[in-house]
C-alpha cells in the first residue's frame, strides 16, 4: 500500500498540497494528472518521503521502486550499472552488488525493454531510452511498490504504446501497487484502475475508478478544454473509450 493521509505541503505562503489522501492497495494502478505546475512531483515525492509534509503522513513500504522524471546525467555509467542500484537498499552500507543482484538487474532491463543497451554508457542514451533504464533499476528493486514520474514524457507514440503495454504487463499479476503522474488522459483509461485528478484554482481532488473520474465534464474542470468523448474499435473487436480535447478538431487555418 501507498499513498497520503491528510497531507500538507506548503513553499512558503504557497499551499501546493492542502489535505490530501489517497490510498493505492497492492494490485491497484493509479493515474495522478492535473495541470502544469499543481503539484503533482510533489505529491509523489511526498509519498516517496522525499518532500517533507507539514501536517499528515505518508503510508509506503519501507523501499518503493522509483523513475523520476528523466534528467541528464554526466555520469560515466552503463545501463547495467544504473540498474544494478535498485538493488543498494538490499546491500547495507558497504556492500557491493554480487553475481545475483547483476542477474536480477539483467532480467529487469529485460522486463523494460531496455537490454540491448544494457552496456550502453547512460548519459549517451535518448530521453526515452533513459527512462526505460530508469523502470529498470526501479524493478530491480524487487519493491511491492513502484512510482513513476510522468513515464511517458519523452516517449514518441510507438514507445508511449509500449510503455501502456508494459505498465499493464507489471499491473497484470496483481501484486503491486504502481501509481504514475501523466499528460494523457487516455493513459489512465489504458493502464489504471483509479486516477487522481488534481483540480485547479483550490477546488478538492477527485479520486475514484477511471470510469467515474477520467470523464469530459471532469477533465474541462481539469484543463479548462472542452473535451469529446469518442469510441475506438480495439484489435480484437472491442469498443474502448478515448477522450480527445475538442481543438484535436480545430481545422488548419
Ligand atoms: N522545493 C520547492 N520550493 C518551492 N516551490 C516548489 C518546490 N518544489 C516545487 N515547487 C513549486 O510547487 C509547484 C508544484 O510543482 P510540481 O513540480 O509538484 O508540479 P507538477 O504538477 O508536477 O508540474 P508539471 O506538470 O509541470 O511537471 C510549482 O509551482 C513549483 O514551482
Amino acid at each position: 500500500m501507498i499513498g497520503l493521509e491528510d497531507a500538507i505541503v506548503r513553499f512558503g505562503a504557497r499551499t501546493i498540497i492542502d489535505g490530501l489522501s489517497f490510498s493505492v492497495p497492492v494490485g491497484r494502478t493509479l493515474a495522478i494528472l492535473g495541470p502544469n505546475g499543481r503539484g503533482k512531483t510533489t505529491t509523489l515525492k511526498a509519498m516517496l518521503g522525499f518532500q517533507r509534509l507539514d501536517t499528515g503522513q505518508r503510508i509506503a513500504p519501507e523501499i518503493v521502486g522509483y523513475v523520476p522524471q528523466t534528467g541528464t546525467s554526466n555520469q560515466r555509467y552503463r545501463a547495467i550499472d544504473i540498474a544494478v542500484m535498485g538493488r543498494a537498499a538490499h546491500l547495507g552500507l558497504f556492500g557491493q552488488p554480487g553475481s545475483n543482484d547483476f542477474a536480477i538487474a539483467h532480467s529487469a532491463l529485460e522486463k523494460a525493454g531496455a537490454v540491448r543497451f544494457a552496456d550502453h554508457f547512460f548519459d549517451r542514451l535518448s530521453g526515452g531510452e533513459r527512462q526505460l533504464v530508469l523502470l529498470a533499476r526501479a524493478l530491480a528493486t524487487g519493491s511491492e511498490a513502484l512510482v513513476l514520474d510522468e513515464p511517458a514524457a519523452a516517449l514518441d507514440l510507438h514507445n508511449q504504446e509500449r510503455l501502456l503495454t508494459l505498465l499493464n504487463a507489471l499491473r497484470a499479476p496483481r501484486d503491486k501497487a504502481i501509481v504514475f503522474t501523466t499528460h494523457d488522459p487516455n493513459h489512465a483509461l489504458t493502464a489504471a484502475d483509479d486516477a487522481l485528478l488534481m483540480m485547479p484554482d483550490g477546488q478538492p481532488p477527485l479520486f475514484g475508478p477511471v470510469a467515474e473520474t477520467i470523464t469530459p465534464d471532469h477533465l474541462e474542470r481539469l484543463y479548462g478544454v472542452p473535451m469529446r468523448v469518442v469510441e475506438l474499435d480495439g484489435p480484437s473487436g472491442e469498443t474502448h473509450r478515448a477522450v480527445l480535447p475538442a481543438f484535436a478538431g480545430i481545422r488548419a487555418a
